[in-house]
């Protein structure tokens, strides 16, 4: 699928539905004939023109501008044509279905195929091939979907930063780092005799732990882009009428879940996401979990422990007009034994004290305490919410990371912690610390994508948008 192709595509490149303008793009090699038969003449390069685009008959399908990016000056690095049309659906799919038929009518009159094979992109196929001709790296592509994705503006932000190289130019700066302490462990391995006195001089040790601390800084900054472009569940579980779903309504913000006195009412799993400072939280009000003789209600109970299974944090909520009850205590005990059960380990559980303002007493020290009713202590949740999703805020901003690139960079962490050890001990095992060396750089590679699988530059540009 990522054999180096030219053939040429085609797409509408702006969104489908009505719009002031839309643009049809092509790109391949050698588009003259093609710009011939639709614009009616040559463009200069790189220059907006205004003229009529031509059906086969040489009828105007409509007015609008037209500009050619010569390779390699352009998007893709191949030739490029633009029309710039008026926004309509139905326009647009002429244009587009035009210049499919135009480039068929250049196969068979002159006799010599030139854009034989014009077809409809694949989704991503043009910034597919941004990549492949190395006008963007792979860290940039993904910018590039995560910026049109982007759902918020701390997400838009940091994606432009990442889109305009500030993420690649820190995995570039580190990876240069490595390759020189490699070719010192390199150059040592040549020359045994030597070797302690050589990597000594020149520091090794010095030099790779000033890399794991760059590494560190890069590190926390992708997490952090990371969590702004994925953001994190927060299921909200607890027993009967403790309160959650009127909890979930007053994060959001909205009447979502519906809420009653009666036990039992929520059955089904609400979601939404709400955000914090611009990280998405994905909140998730549940069943309330008690063993039932109703059979709705039991399937709302294994629904809730499907979505507390795959909780990044889970809120549990403790109805404080009715903790001190043994019975209610009894079955909080029991919830908990349940959830350290099936929780993965790590994945926090927060108590959360609620109905405040209907409370008889104060609420247990640990925890927060709230009313949904009044919003007492919503704000410290939200700030709690942030601090469990490790959000903090990084001064020189972060760059949109991917989950995939923070795992890459906890490899290179991985290895290089390996590298130090081999370096401590490195009469016995430089063979050891250069290979450690050598996984720390392909790991750092992969994020750029100069070194990786075909099958994950497949996936990554499979879910780009139709037409990027
Ligand atoms: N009309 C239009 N707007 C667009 C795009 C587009 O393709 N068409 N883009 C695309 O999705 C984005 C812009 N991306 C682009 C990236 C590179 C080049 C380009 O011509 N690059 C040349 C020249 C660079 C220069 O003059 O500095 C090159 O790289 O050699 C154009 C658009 C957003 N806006
Ligand atoms: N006084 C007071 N009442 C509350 C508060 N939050 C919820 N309630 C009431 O408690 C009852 C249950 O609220 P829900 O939000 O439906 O509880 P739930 O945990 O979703 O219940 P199930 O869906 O049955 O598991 C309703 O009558 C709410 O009005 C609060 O902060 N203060
Ligand atoms: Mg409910």
């Amino acid at each position: 699928m990522l054999a180096r192709t030219t053939d040429p595509i085609v797409a509408i490149a702006t969104a489908s539905g009505r719009g002031a303008v839309g643009i049809v793009r092509v790109s391949g090699a050698r588009l003259a004939p093609l710009i011939a038969a639709v614009c009616g003449r040559s463009l200069k390069p790189r220059e907006a023109t205004y003229l009529p685009f031509r059906d086969a008959g040489g009828g105007a399908i409509d007015h609008g501008l037209a500009i050619h990016f010569p390779a390699p000056h352009s998007y893709t690095g191949e030739d490029v044509l633009e029309l710039q049309a008026h926004g309509g659906p139905v326009v647009l799919q002429l244009l587009l279905a035009r210049c499919l038929e135009a480039a068929a009518e250049d196969d068979s009159t002159n006799g010599r195929p030139r854009l034989a094979g014009l077809r409809v992109a694949e989704p991503g196929e043009f910034s597919q091939r941004a990549f492949l001709n190395g006008k963007i790296d792979l860290a940039q592509a993904e910018a590039i979907a995560d910026l049109i994705d982007a759902s918020t503006e701390a997400a838009a932000r940091s994606a432009g930063r990442s889109l305009s190289g500030a993420f690649s130019q820190e995995i570039h700066t580190l990876r240069d780092a490595l390759i020189h302490l490699r070719m010192l462990v390199e150059a040592t391995l040549d020359f045994p005799e030597e070797e302690i006195d050589f990597l000594q001089k020149a520091d090794a040790e010095g030099q790779l732990a000033a890399l794991q601390a760059q590494l560190g800084a890069v590190q926390l900054r992708a997490r952090q882009g990371a969590l702004l472009r994925e953001g994190i569940k927060v299921v909200i579980a607890g027993q009967p009428n403790a309160g959650k779903s009127s909890l979930l309504n007053a994060l959001a913000g909205a009447e979502l879940a519906i809420v009653s006195p009666i036990p039992g009412t929520t059955r089904d799993v609400v979601s939404q996401t709400i955000q914090i400072h611009g990280v998405p939280l994905h909140v998730v009000d549940t069943a309330g979990l008690r063993d039932s003789t109703d059979l709705v209600e039991q399937i709302g109970v294994a629904r809730a422990w499907g979505q507390i299974e795959g909780a990044d944090a889970v809120l549990f909520l403790h109805d404080l007009t009715r903790v001190a009850g043994a019975d209610y205590a009894q079955a909080d005990s029991e919830i908990l034994r349940l959830l350290s059960e099936k929780l993965p380990a790590g994945v926090p559980v927060l108590d959360v004290w609620s109905k405040q303002d209907a409370a008889p007493s104060a609420a247990p020290a640990t925890g927060i305490s709230l009313s949904a009713r009044t919003g007492f202590g919503i704000e410290a949740l939200r700030q709690r919410l942030l601090e469990v999703a490790g959000w903090q805020a990084v001064p020189e901003g972060v760059y949109l990371a991917r989950a995939r690139h923070v795992q890459a960079l906890s490899r290179v962490e991985e290895h290089l912690a390996m590298a130090a050890e081999h370096l401590a001990a490195r009469a016995q095992s430089l063979d050891l610390l250069a290979e450690e060396l050598r996984l720390a750089q392909n790991a750092l590679n992969e994020i750029t994508g100069e070194f990786g699988a075909d099958d994950l530059l497949g996936v990554i540009f499979s879910r780009f948008c139709i037409g990027k």
